[in-house]
This record gives C-alpha cells, structure tokens and sequence, in this order.
C-alpha cells in the first residue's frame, strides 16, 4: 500500500518528494495493513478500488467529510498544511473505512461458512435445501420439472487409507470441480458433506437430459485425477429422483435419491439408477431392520450356529463353520443375507463381527478338550477390515492366545475371507491379514468360482483354504463341465499350497465324486446343517472318527 496518497501522474505529495507527512501515512497504512489482512487504498483514484462495494464505500466517506477526497479531485495546487490536514482526516477516514471493511469480509466470511463448503467452495447442505425449495417452487409455476443426483463416490473411504487424508481432500476438491462444470446457471451443485455431492438440474424441458447428464458425470469421474504426485482413478454411484413425479418435499427427494443411490452400489456401482416406488419399500424395510438389529444384539437375539466340516478321506467332523442367526421375537427367523448387508451399510457388523468371533473363538476351545485341533471357522466381512482399527484385531489375536484351548495346534478359529476383500485390498487390509497369518490364525477363500476367481490372488495372499462354491457342487453329478471344473480347481489349489473344502454337498453322489477328484474337506447338509452349539456338541460327542462315506446327520 506504498501507493496512498500517490493518485496519478499529477499526485501533490508525490512530486513534492519525501514529505514527513506522506511518509508518516504510509508507515500507518503498513501497519494497518498487517494487522488487517486486506488491501486498503486511501485517496487513491475511486477507479482504483477494485471492487464496486469499496469504491462506493469510500466514495461515501468522501462525500461525508468534505476534506477528504478521492485523488481525482485532489486540489494539486494546495499548500502543504492544507494537505497534511487532509492527511490527518484521511487517517481518520482510513482507519473507520478499513474497521467497515474488516467488519464487512468477517460477516462475509461468516456467511461463507455457513452456506459453502470450505473443502470444495460448493454450497452445502443448508444451501442445498433452500435453493431445491426454491426450484420446486418455480416448478409448480412453470410447470417444468426439477431433478435430483445424488452422487457418492465409490470406495472413497480407500483413496484416504492408501493416500492419506490430504490427499483425499484434493481429490474431493477436483470432483467438485468436475461436477460444477456440467451444469447450467439455473442449476446447483452441492457437497452435502464427506463424499456426497448433489446436482439440482431445475428447469427442464426434456427429461431425457437427466440421463445424459449422469452419464456424463459417469464417463468423466472415469478419467483419471492427478493428485499431486499420484494418480487415481474412482467411480461413483449416482441415484436420480424427479419432482414432481416422485416427492412433493426437499426432504423426501433427498431421501428418494440416496435410497436410488444405495440401490445402484447394490448393484455394482459405477451406474445410476432412478428412484421407484418399490426401492422405497425396500428401504422402509431395511430401516426397520436396522433399528430392529440394533435392538437384538442386547437382547440376545442373536446366537452362532455351527455347521460340520467333515474331512473327506479320514473321516469324522474336524471343523465348524461360524453362522450367525438371527430369532425376531416378532418374525421369526430373519436370513443372513437379509440383515448382513443392512448391518455392514451401517458399520454394526464391526461390534456383530467381533462378538462372533469371541463366541466361536470359546466354543471352539471347549470342543478342543476332546478334539485338540478343532478349529471352528468365522466369517469376516470385508467392511470389518475396512472400519476396524488396530486395537481390534490387536484384541482378536490377544484373545486367541487366551481363549481358544490350549496351544499347540495353533488357534482354534480360522477365518474365512471373499474375494471382493482381497481385489479392493490395499495396505492396511494386507497387514491385518498378514497380522493374523502371522499370529498362526489360517485364512479360507469363501464361495471360490461365483467372482472374479482369480488365481494370482491366490498366491499373493498366501491362502490356506480354499472353498469351492455350493453353486458348483449343486449340478455336479449332472454337469460334466461342472465336475471338470471342481478338479481343476482342486488340482490347482493344491499345486499352490492350498487345501480345498467344498461346500453344499447334499449327495452322496457329489460327495464321492468330490473326493476321487482329491477334494480335502465337505460340508453341506448330508453331513448336517447348522444347529445350536449344544446340539453340535452332542453330535461330536456321538459321531466317532468314521470313514468318509457315512454322512453326519445333524
Ligand atoms: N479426505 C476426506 N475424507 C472424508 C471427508 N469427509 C468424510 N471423509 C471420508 O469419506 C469416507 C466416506 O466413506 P463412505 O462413503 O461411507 O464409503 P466408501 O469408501 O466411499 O464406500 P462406498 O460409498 O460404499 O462405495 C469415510 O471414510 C470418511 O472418513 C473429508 O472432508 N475429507
């Protein structure tokens, strides 16, 4: 701010040289300078004031004490006391205007924060509900409709495990970036919070540019992101609702669009889906259960069922597999594969994962005592290893070393992991896996065959077992394909190292067949289903070591 006072080539103070006064002003303004973090150009010409708000503002000083005045209409042919009067004012004049101003960007910057994102500089939330209001508003008088994106970006959670935090910011910043560049005037982009963002597409003539949009939005998230040093590619999964078709409220189309969101991660992500009626059922549904969910797991509602695992050439039951059940005191039995979904989507499956695990984990050790290298079997979900943190799995291995029996045989729980864990896998997720590898904990493939089958996973991850999915098992004696297949793989999994447990065996014809092809364990339902821990310890107590061949039934 060296320049006050100095307004233009015919500036007084400036041709008169180092006047004390001009000085003295100048030192002021410096300093004013470093405590307010904003430029302030006194006595400057008003075309200097680079925005129309300051130039009016100081335009109205001015016009308020008569001394003062913007450079242009400086009296160059004033002497030196008029001027250092003028200077004094000025100082004055300075000092209240940059006070305003400071007062003025405080409130500016205030109400930044509370309607615009501070990651992105998108609105957020609150800006989001007033402006869709607004829309739906316009809409009814217009008579066009208003659609609703919303987008969340697929496995994000990965990008701040394997690149940091920071890092993930950046990325948030650029997608902002992208999604603010699709739209028109009458448009909104928002970042709701975290990696949630929306696009308001109001005023529409042809509906059929709701699509094209998310499509765009697709195939543009598809290219990569340079992210200072690394480079990362993401997708997103985008639900759509359209007003007044679907919702007559901000409220509930927000709900529509993230339940068409939910539904287009449901079925694989990286897609759009428009919200339906019967997606909103759905979602009443899961709601009920996971509040009813919530509920069970003080109840005691849930239990462990154990199902046998029987070794194929020796005989006789010397594995269980872990299943969680679920008794609804209203609905009775409620699957699995209703309520792990629900209870993975909203993180409950970490504290659900963890209980199982210390119940199989004892009830493995009590059948230890007559069985010392019983080893029962738990199911991990990807998203335990995802949410858990160290102190976790740090407490797992603890307790394996505590509960499970005595050692000798190693622990008494091994843990059955999928494919997706190991395809989307990153740093953390393998050094908890080699955590538990190295803790002598082994690790199964669970429903080998029905994903991505790829066999150099099989090898980086160093597998114990692996488990032929019942699919395969199901037409084996019809299917000759089928039955080459299972060989294979058998062959296969034996060449790396592995053993191999196939699973929904119902015949003794797939259970022979099984075993002429190597096959090491069974399990499936002529050997028993899963039953209650004190129904499996009757069974182990009464079925003597046998020779495959003579099913368990349960
Ligand atoms: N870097 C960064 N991360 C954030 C911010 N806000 C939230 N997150 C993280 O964003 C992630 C959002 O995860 P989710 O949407 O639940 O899961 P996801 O990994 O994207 O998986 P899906 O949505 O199921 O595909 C969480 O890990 C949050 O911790 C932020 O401002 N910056």
């Amino acid at each position: 701010m060296v320049a006050l006072l100095c307004a233009g080539e015919y500036c007084h103070v400036h041709t008169v040289g180092k006047h004390q006064a001009a000085i003295h002003v100048e030192n002021y303004f410096n300093e004013l300078q470093q405590q307010h973090p904003f430029t302030l150009l006194c006595a400057y010409p008003l075309s200097a004031f680079p925005h129309g708000d300051d130039r009016a503002m100081f335009g109205e000083v001015c016009r308020l004490h008569t001394e003062v005045l913007p450079a242009e209409n400086l009296d160059m042919g004033a002497d030196l006391d008029t001027m250092r009067r003028t200077i004094a004012l000025l100082q004055q004049q300075a000092y209240a205007l940059s006070t305003e101003v400071y007062d003025r960007k405080q409130v500016e910057r205030a109400l930044r924060e509370v309607n615009f994102d501070r990651l992105t500089g998108l609105p957020n939330r609150s800006v989001f509900h007033d402006r869709m209001e607004m829309d739906i508003k316009r809409s009814r008088r217009t008579q066009r409709p208003v659609a609703l994106l919303f987008i969340d970006l697929d496995h994000f959670k990965e990008i701040n495990d394997t690149l940091g935090h920071a890092t993930g910011d950046v990325l948030l910043k650029q997608v902002g970036k992208r999604l603010a560049s699709y739209v028109r005037a009458s448009d909104t982009v928002t970042r709701l919070g975290g990696d949630e963002f929306t696009i308001t597409l109001a005023e529409l003539t042809n509906i059929a540019t709701v699509t094209d949009v998310a499509q765009k939005i697709l195939d543009d998230l598809s290219h990569p992101f340079q992210l200072d040093d690394e480079v990362a590619y993401i997708s997103a999964s985008i639900g759509i609702t359209l007003y007044p078709q679907d919702a007559a409220s901000v409220g509930e189309l927000l709900r529509n669009a993230d339940q068409a969101m939910y539904e287009s991660k449901a079925l694989g992500r990286n897609r759009f889906c428009y919200f339906t009626h019967s997606m909103q059922e759905a979602a009443q549904t899961r709601m009920a259960i996971s509040n009813d969910l919530r509920r069970a797991i003080g109840n005691d509602q849930l239990t462990v069922f154990y199902q046998p695992i029987v070794d194929m050439h020796a005989g006789g039951i010397v594995k269980a597999e872990a299943l969680l059940r679920w008794q609804h005191p209203e609905n009775g039995e409620i699957s699995p594969v209703d309520f792990i979904p629900i209870a993975e989507h909203t993180g409950m499956i970490v504290g659900i994962g963890n209980w199982v695990f210390q119940r199989a984990l004892q009830q493995a050790g009590e059948w230890r005592i007559t069985q010392p290298d019983f080893t029962v079997s738990v199911n991990v979900s990807p998203v335990q290893f995802y949410r858990s943190n160290e102190a976790y799995y740090r407490e797992w291995l603890n307790n394996c070393k505590t509960l499970g029996g005595p050692p000798g045989a190693g622990p008494a729980v091994s843990i059955e992991i999928t494919e997706s864990l190991m395809m989307a896998s990153d740093e953390t997720v393998m050094d908890k896996l080699a955590a538990f590898q190295n803790a002598g904990i082994k690790i199964s493939l669970d429903d080998f065959g029905t994903g991505y089958s790829s066999l150099s996973y099989l090898r980086k991850f160093n597998l114990d077992y692996l488990k032929i999915d019942q699919s395969f098992v199901h037409n084996l004696e019809q299917d000759t394909a089928n039955c080459a297949l299972c060989e294979a793989i058998i062959v296969m999994a034996h060449k790396l190292g592995l053993k191999v447990i196939a699973e929904g065996i119902e015949t003794p014809g797939q259970r022979d067949m099984l075993a002429r092809a190597g096959c090491d364990y069974g399990q499936g339902y002529l050997f028993g289903q899963p039953i209650p821990a004190d129904q499996f310890d009757v069974l182990l107590k009464n079925a003597p070591p046998r020779l495959a061949g003579q099913p368990v039934h349960a």
